[in-house]
């Protein structure tokens, strides 16, 4: 078992405050031992006398040190304000991903984790991706994937509130990442809805361990577009696609009314589900359970998961932020490792 490589994220936001919180609560775990990827004086936030830091000089030290200390990696680059982006950061910011992602594709980590990083202070250096996710594409592209390749962005919330031991665990993944509103219709094309289907159903399979799962897909337009009088995608680009792969032999829905597919009785029927747009999937993963949600990249060679919320600047460097959603990232991390390396 390897160490997982998590990530500085934006030093001025609570990723800092959060790592350590995270280390606190995971350093009797082994399992789940992780080093930072960092400047060791990004890590400034927190009262040192109350958490031990060791510099490590390779990943592999991590598990060794991990009871005790929280293993850092060193990087190039400097600690920030808290609550004060700055461009500047953003050569750390972008190589503690790069050095994360070499570790995992060297299978000296387990997987990624990430912190959360500001996508506008990025983009105002210079960075040309929109976030994590098509980065983390385009740095593992050319590298065979064990499913249909991605990026395709997931979310997951638990929820242990089905009855009977039952689990009603909300998994979305999304067709359409980080583009306006506006250029959502155009976005929604056949190749696009059946990629995206296809990394999900390879991914419920393969790092969720569900045999022939069971797909929900959205529709577009509200109500699924009333058989082409509220919009046509529905109907013409979405239906075509659910058709094919239940042809396939694949257990996928047609294209259903999107505000009635996430209360709990509805998620008995399904495993995941396919939204065609961020805000439609991500809110009902951010309701469900904020502090415990989880981000999943599917379809890459490396295992990488981040907490589901961003750098909360308007509360990095008091002490408040909870640390709940990126351990249980980690945890996701580790599990869906588990799967892919036994
Ligand atoms: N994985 C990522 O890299 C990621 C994810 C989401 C957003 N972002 C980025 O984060 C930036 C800020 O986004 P936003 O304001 O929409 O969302 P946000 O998640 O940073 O903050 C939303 C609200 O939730 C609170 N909050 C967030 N995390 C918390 C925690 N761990 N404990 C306690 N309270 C917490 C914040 O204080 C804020 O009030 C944006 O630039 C966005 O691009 C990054
Ligand atoms: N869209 C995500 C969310 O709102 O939670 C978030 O921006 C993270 O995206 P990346 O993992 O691609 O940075």
């Amino acid at each position: 078992m390897k160490p997982l490589a998590l990530t500085l994220g934006d030093p001025a936001g609570i990723g800092p405050e959060i790592s350590w919180k995270a280390w606190e609560r995971l350093r009797g775990e082994p399992d789940h031992a992780f080093a930072l990827i960092a400047p060791p004086d990004a890590l400034t936030q927190i009262d040192r006398a109350d958490y031990p830091l060791r510099v490590i000089a390779q990943l592999g030290d991590a598990a060794s040190v991990f009871d005790e200390a929280l293993p850092v990696l060193p990087i190039d680059g400097s600690g920030a304000r808290p609550g004060q982006p700055d461009p500047a950061h953003a050569d750390t910011v972008t190589r503690s991903i790069r050095t994360a992602v070499e570790l995992a594709s060297d299978r000296q980590a387990d997987a990624v984790v990430t912190n959360p990083i500001a996508k506008d202070v990025l983009y105002r250096a210079g960075f040309a991706f929109p976030g994590h996710t098509e980065y983390l594409g385009a740095l593992c592209e050319g590298t065979d994937t064990p499913y249909h390749p991605g990026p395709v962005m997931m979310l997951s919330a638990p929820d242990d509130q089905g009855g009977k031991g039952q689990r009603l665990d909300l998994r979305v993944g999304l067709v359409t990442i980080h583009i306006p509103l506006c250029q959502t219709c155009d976005a929604i094309t056949h190749q696009a809805v059946l990629d995206a289907a296809r990394t999900m159903l390879g991914a419920l399979c393969q790092d969720f361990g569900i045999q022939n799962p069971r797909l929900a897909v959205c529709g577009l337009n509200p109500h699924a577009g009333e058989n082409g009088a509220l919009g046509t995608e529905d109907r013409d680009v979405i239906n075509p696609v659910c058709r094919l792969l239940r042809a396939e032999g694949h257990q996928v829905t047609d294209a259903l009314p999107a505000d009635t597919l996430f209360h709990a009785e509805a998620r008995r029927s399904y495993d995941g589900v396919l939204a065609m747009y961020h805000d439609q999937g991500l809110i009902p993963v951010k309701t469900l359970d904020f502090h415990r949600g989880v981000n999943i990249t599917l379809g890459l060679p490396i295992v990488r998961t981040s907490p589901d919320h961003g750098t909360a600047f308007d509360i990095a460097g008091q002490g408040i932020a909870r640390p709940d959603s990126l351990i249980a990232a980690i945890r996701k991390a580790r599990e869906i490792a588990n799967y892919r390396h036994g």
